[in-house]
């Protein structure tokens, strides 16, 4: 192979995340020609409404994965995050590199942790699983939507003078904007999102060139962690964002996943967690969605996705 294309948003997180994947490929294969092909998604132009109003999850991929499809491009990186659980006929997840901190962080001006927030105190996000666990655990806390790219978030933060803000942790460190983090937030108190901190490259299945030049920057351990999550993930996901949280660990051989179903104003979660061996990674994300399920994250679904329903009508 002598040149590949890397197709991606050109947002500053992506941009970096695309010049990452060009960093690895290129110093793994000397001659190697890396280029951009950098697109701009619906998501990037519809950045003044909630995520949830305007189709969530899937927005900021699908023009990209049409690009991979068209033959305009050969590889497309993407936030693991942003990405839906069923992926276009013909396209793969050729590989997941070590993940990135997963954990979110809170980012507030006045120097706030989330325990010394003042009661009342504005927090902005427009995460409907963030929402859903700073308000079961500070119902009191008043929760202001937050969009666009990281570092628009972070000064709409300022200028809206709120006490502060959760971002993804990964997201911040890879711009280098990690002073603005005043906590890192444990994964037991603020459970992170599927995929996130993991970027995921994305290829046709039938390109065995491209495949092979991607092979090398997979890691197995987060391959792991990703196959559980993502099984939880599809069993869940009714075609809308909702309010969830997934995220697995694995150690020795064995994963450890932890998940999440709540309404976005914390007035109900449900929680649980499966552990088992690698090779039943997809059993055990399965597993843990139908125990939600029957517990009452089925409930809070159906009853979200009514809501959606009318507020869209
Ligand atoms: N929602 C957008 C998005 N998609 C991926 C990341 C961060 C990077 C990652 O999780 O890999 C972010 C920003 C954020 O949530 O703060």
């Amino acid at each position: 192979m002598k040149a590949v294309r890397i197709a991606t948003r050109q947002s500053p997180l992506a941009l970096w995340q695309a010049r990452h994947v060009a960093s690895l490929l290129t110093a793994g294969n000397p001659g190697l020609e890396v280029s951009l092909v950098e697109m701009t998604t619906e998501g990037d132009r519809f950045l003044s409404a909630p995520l949830s109003a305007v189709g969530g999850k899937g927005l900021f991929v699908k023009e990209i994965e049409q690009a991979l499809l068209d033959g305009r491009a050969d590889v497309a990186v993407h936030s693991l995050k942003d990405m839906t659980s069923v992926f276009p006929d013909g396209l793969i997840l050729a590989a997941v590199p070590t993940r990135e901190d997963p954990r979110d962080a809170f980012c507030s001006p006045e120097g706030y942790t989330l325990a010394r927030l003042p009661p009342g105190a504005r927090v902005g996000t427009s995460s409907l699983r963030r929402s859903c666990i700073l308000r079961a655990h500070r119902p009191d806390l008043e929760i202001v939507s937050l969009r666009g790219n990281v570092q628009t978030r972070l000064q709409k933060t300022r200028d809206l003078k709120l006490a502060g803000a959760m971002l993804a942790a990964a997201g911040l460190k890879r711009l280098g904007l990690e002073h603005h983090i005043t906590e890192i937030v444990p994964v037991a108190d603020s459970l992170p999102a599927v995929g996130q901190g993991v970027l995921a490259i994305q290829c046709r299945g039938e390109d065995a060139e491209v495949r092979a030049l991607l092979a090398p920057l997979e890691d197995l351990t987060t391959r792991g962690a990703v196959r559980a999550e993502r099984a939880f993930l599809a069993k869940l996901e009714g075609g809308c964002t909702v309010p969830m949280a997934g995220h697995a660990t694995v150690v020795d051989g064995q994963v450890h996943l932890r998940g999440l179903v709540g309404r976005p104003d914390g007035t109900r979660v449900v929680r649980g967690e499966v552990r088992g061996p690698v090779p039943e990674a997809e059993r055990l994300g399965e597993a843990l969605a139908e125990e939600l399920l029957s517990r009452g994250a089925g409930d809070i679904l159906r009853d979200f996705a009514r809501r959606e329903d009318a507020s869209r009508a």
